[in-house]
Parts: structure tokens; C-alpha cells; sequence
């Protein structure tokens, strides 16, 4: 099938390479030219494993990318794989994205005849915002409003491990209205179906993106559950891994999701939670667990620096603040914990030197070399530190050792549970 894909960030680069990869003719259009020249070359416009291989392989023959909606209309279907960024009081920014359905649909104005298109939305967006973006397209679309339908298709996908999460699904969600609209993703998902066998959920396009929010709310509740019980285990000076290693064991609860440590941060969690509590509450609906889910993230970064607290006043000090992405496998600081550790610990006076393996220019656009300094490795930061805050799993940090004994004072407090405990180190965490 022929098919734009509109926004090429995490997911719509994501989307664009595995559809190619399935057989697909894309498009992948974006406003940022430096996005648009990237892919052209054949390299992703951010670090995710596996991306650079596939677009390499497809650029040039199965895909293109292009700033023009110019030729939008000679596809099958459209998506639109837009940020939703948050807003101050937590709704969601709509203001993008029906920009972006505004320009498909004056670009798929000049349909004509008996021909059809299928507008696809797999940005995450509440159930009451999709009638704005509904606007925006048949405002775009004038007199042809008729001829293009509409569906939504959630997306899963992890940052870090994008491209096989999406090639291995656990559900695909179609949000559609209409069976030949159902029938259109149907067939351009056939190849993943197939070869996967994942199950398929047929609903429509409200649904479809409440599924999504109610996903994001369980794994961030689920997360924000295992913290608290982290903090209430770390109080009885019990192990807290240990026991929710025991209560994953229950196939009721499952093992995944109930790492505690310095909460959860990312693109997604945070921003949709929030998306929801304020959707919700719009509708006179007041949603207490999601409200306590978001209060016991907001405060683990500050138990954390806490922990730091009882051994060194880092006011003057050197302290090293090893990860700033949100996770492993990524160069993506959105509402990465590491932002809210290093303003702690710039509150108290100490001098930041950050650390991370890939996400360092990303960090540099919040703070800048006159904030806090950046090193090219663990070594460098850890040299001379007073102090060292652990903020993302990365497995190199897991290997650390001897570096540790050139820091000034030795104390190591780790909020992802990845350093080793050794002689010669003052060790803290949240969970042990
Ligand atoms: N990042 C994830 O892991 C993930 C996973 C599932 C769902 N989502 C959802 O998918 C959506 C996109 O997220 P993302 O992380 O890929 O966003 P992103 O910010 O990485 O990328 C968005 C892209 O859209 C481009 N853009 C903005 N306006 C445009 C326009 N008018 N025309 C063309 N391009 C335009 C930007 O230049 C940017 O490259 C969001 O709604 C998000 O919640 C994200
Ligand atoms: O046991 C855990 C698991 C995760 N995290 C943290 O939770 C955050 C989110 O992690 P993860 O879910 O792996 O990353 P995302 O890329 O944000 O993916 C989430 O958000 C995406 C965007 O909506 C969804 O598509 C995915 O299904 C959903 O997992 C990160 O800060 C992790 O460090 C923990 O603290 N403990």
C-alpha cells in the first residue's frame, strides 16, 4: 500500500521504517527540515537500536521523506504521528496536531471522483480532543469531506526498544468506523498479523484511545504502587526487590513494571496521566488513585536526594549525576528524573557534573554548560565528586568499580537499583 506518515519522531519514524520493512510505499513528512534531511540519508533522527539498520535498508527504495504535503492524495492513508505535549494544568497541547490534520486535509482537498483516503491518528490524544482534530481535517478538507474517513490506531511502543516492540506487538488496536476503513488497516497490518499473531482489538476511535490512556495509567500506577511499597520496605529496612520480586510471582500481578526507585519519567507516563486526571476531571470526575499515582513519583526524586542529605552538605560541592535520559536505550530527557535531581541538587548549592552515554546534547537544551558541566564518562564525572546520584539503568553502570575510588567522598545513592555494593563505598537507595 501507498503511505504518508506525518511526524517523524519516536513513533512516526518507528512506524514509517517497520511499514516499509513490511512491503509498504512511504512518505514520511515532517516540518523540520534537518528531520527530513537525516532520513533521506538513511540515519534516524534520534537514537533508537535498530532504526539506523532499517532505514539504511528502505531509504531511497520503499521510503522517502519530504517537508511537502504536495503529493499527500496519491496514497492510500495518512497518519499522523504528532507530539501531544502537555500543557501547564496538564491537558494536552491539540494545537500541533490539528495543525498538522489542517495541512492533510487542504492537501487531500483536491480528491476527486470515487477515490478515497483513510486519515489514521496514532498520536495519543484524549477521547474528547478527537472531535478538534476531526474539525481540523474537515476544515482542511472543505467540500471533500466526505471522501476521507477516520480511524485511530494507539501506539505501544517503548522508546528504546521501538522497533521491536513494534514488530512484536501485544495487541493492535484499530479504532475505526466503518468496515472498509477496518478493512484498510487490516490489510496494511496483514504482514505483522501473520507473522505474529497478535491479538487485534476492533473498536472505535474513542475507545481505541482510552485503551491507550488506561494502558499508560495502569503501567504508571502499577510503577507508583511498587514505589510506595518500596518506601514503606526501605522504612522496615527490608528489601523491597526482594518482596516484589516474590509478589510479581503471582500471575494475577505479573513481574514487569515494579522496579521501585526514582519514579517514573518519559514522554508518555507523565504527560498522559495528567492528560487523563485533567480529561476527567473536566467531566466532573475526580480520579483519586491516578492523583496519589503522580504525588508518590513527584516525590521520589526528592527521598532520593534525601538519602544524599545524611552523609554530605553537597552546598559547594562536586556531585556527579550519572543518566540523564528517562531510561536506558535512549537519548530522550522528557521528564527525565534526572531533571528534578540535578534542580534539587542545584537548590542546595552543589556543583552538577552529568553523565550519560548518549543523552548529553539532549540535556544540553534544558540545562546549559553554565548550569551544570558535562562529562564524557562515568570516570570523568565520578572524579572528585562528593557525591554520585544514580538516575537511569544503564548496564555500563552496573560495571562500575575502581572508578568509584577516585571520588572525593565515596557516598553512591542509586535510584535505579544498578550499582554494585562494594567495600570502599557509602551505598544508599531507595529500596534497600
Ligand atoms: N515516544 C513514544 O514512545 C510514544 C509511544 C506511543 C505513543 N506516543 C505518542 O505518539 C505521538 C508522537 O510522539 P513522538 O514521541 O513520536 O513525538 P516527537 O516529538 O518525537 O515527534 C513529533 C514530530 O512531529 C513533527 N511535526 C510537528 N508538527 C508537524 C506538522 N504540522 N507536520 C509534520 N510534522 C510535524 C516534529 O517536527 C517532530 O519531528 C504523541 O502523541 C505521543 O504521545 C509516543
Ligand atoms: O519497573 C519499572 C519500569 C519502568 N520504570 C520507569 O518508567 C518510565 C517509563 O518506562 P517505559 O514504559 O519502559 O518507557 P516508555 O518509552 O515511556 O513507554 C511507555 O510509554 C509509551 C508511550 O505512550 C507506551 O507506548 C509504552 O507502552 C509505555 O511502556 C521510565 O522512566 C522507567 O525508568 C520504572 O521506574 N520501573
Amino acid at each position: 500500500m501507498n503511505v504518508n506518515v506525518v511526524g517523524s519522531g519516536y513513533v512516526g519514524t518507528t512506524l514509517a521504517a517497520c511499514l516499509a520493512e513490511m512491503g509498504h510505499e512511504i512518505t514520511a513528512i515532517d516540518i523540520d527540515e534537518s528531520v527530513v534531511a537525516t532520513i533521506n540519508e538513511g540515519r534516524a533522527p534520534l537514537h533508537e537500536p535498530g532504526l539506523d539498520e532499517l532505514l539504511a535498508e528502505h531509504v531511497g527504495t520503499r521510503l522517502q521523506a519530504t517537508t511537502s504535503y504536495a503529493d499527500l492524495a496519491d496514497a492510500d492513508l495518512t497518519f499522523l504521528a504528532i507530539g501531544t505535549p502537555s500543557r501547564s494544568d496538564g491537558s494536552i497541547d491539540l494545537g500541533p496536531l490539528s495543525a498538522a490534520a489542517e495541512m492533510v486535509g487542504e492537501a487531500l482537498s483536491g480528491l476527486g471522483g470515487d477515490r478515497e483516503h483513510l486519515v489514521v491518528v496514532k498520536s495519543t490524544i484524549t477521547p474528547p480532543g478527537l472531535d478538534r482534530v476531526r474539525e481540523a481535517l474537515a476544515t482542511g478538507l472543505g467540500d471533500v469531506a466526505g471522501a476521507v474517513e477516520f480511524a485511530t490506531n494507539p501506539e505501544f511502543l517503548r522508546e528504546g526498544t521501538a522497533v521491536s516492540d513494534f514488530r512484536n506487538p501485544d495487541k493492535i488496536v484499530f479504532g475505526t468506523e466503518s468496515a472498509s476503513a477496518l478493512a484498510t488497516l487490516e490489510e496494511l497490518y496483514a504482514p505483522l498479523i501473520e507473522s505474529t499473531d497478535s491479538p487485534i482489538v476492533r473498536t472505535d476511535p474513542e475507545t481505541a484511545m482510552l485503551i491507550k490512556y488506561a494502558n499508560n495509567a495502569f503501567l504508571a500506577t502499577k510503577i507508583s504502587l511498587a514505589n510506595d511499597l518500596g518506601n514503606v520496605s526501605k522504612e522496615f529496612g527490608l528489601d523491597a526487590y526482594e518482596v516484589m520480586e516474590a509478589v510479581g510471582l503471582d500471575d494475577r500481578i505479573g513481574e514487569q513494571f515494579l522496579r521501585s526507585g526514582v519514579g517514573w519519567g518519559g514522554s508518555c507516563f507523565p504527560k498522559d496521566v495528567n492528560a487523563l486526571i485533567f480529561s476527567a476531571r473536566e467531566v466532573g470526575y475526580e480520579p483519586p488513585l491516578l492523583e496519589a499515582a503522580v504525588e508518590v513519583n513527584d516525590r521520589q526524586p526528592e527521598r532520593l536526594l534525601a538519602l544524599l542529605d545524611e552523609h554530605v552538605d553537597v552546598a559547594g560541592e562536586r556531585v556527579a549525576v550519572l543518566g540523564l535520559a528517562f531510561k536506558p536505550g535512549t537519548d530522550d530527557v522528557r521528564n527525565s528524573r534526572a531533571i528534578p535531581l540535578i534542580e534539587g541538587l542545584l537548590e542546595r548549592g552543589a556543583t552538577v557534573v552529568g553523565y550519560d552515554p548518549v543523552a548529553t546534547e539532549t540535556m544540553r537544551e534544558v540545562f546549559s554548560d553554565t548550569e551544570i558541566e558535562y562529562a564524557d564518562s562515568a570516570e570523568d564525572a565520578l572524579a572528585g565528586a562528593s557525591g554520585a546520584v544514580v538516575a537511569t539503568d544503564w548496564d555500563e553502570f552496573a560495571a562500575l568499580d575502581s572508578e568509584f575510588d577516585a571520588m572525593a567522598e565515596p557516598v553512591v545513592v542509586d535510584g535505579r537499583r544498578i550499582i554494585e555494593r562494594r567495600e570502599g563505598i557509602t551505598y544508599e537507595g531507595l529500596t534497600w
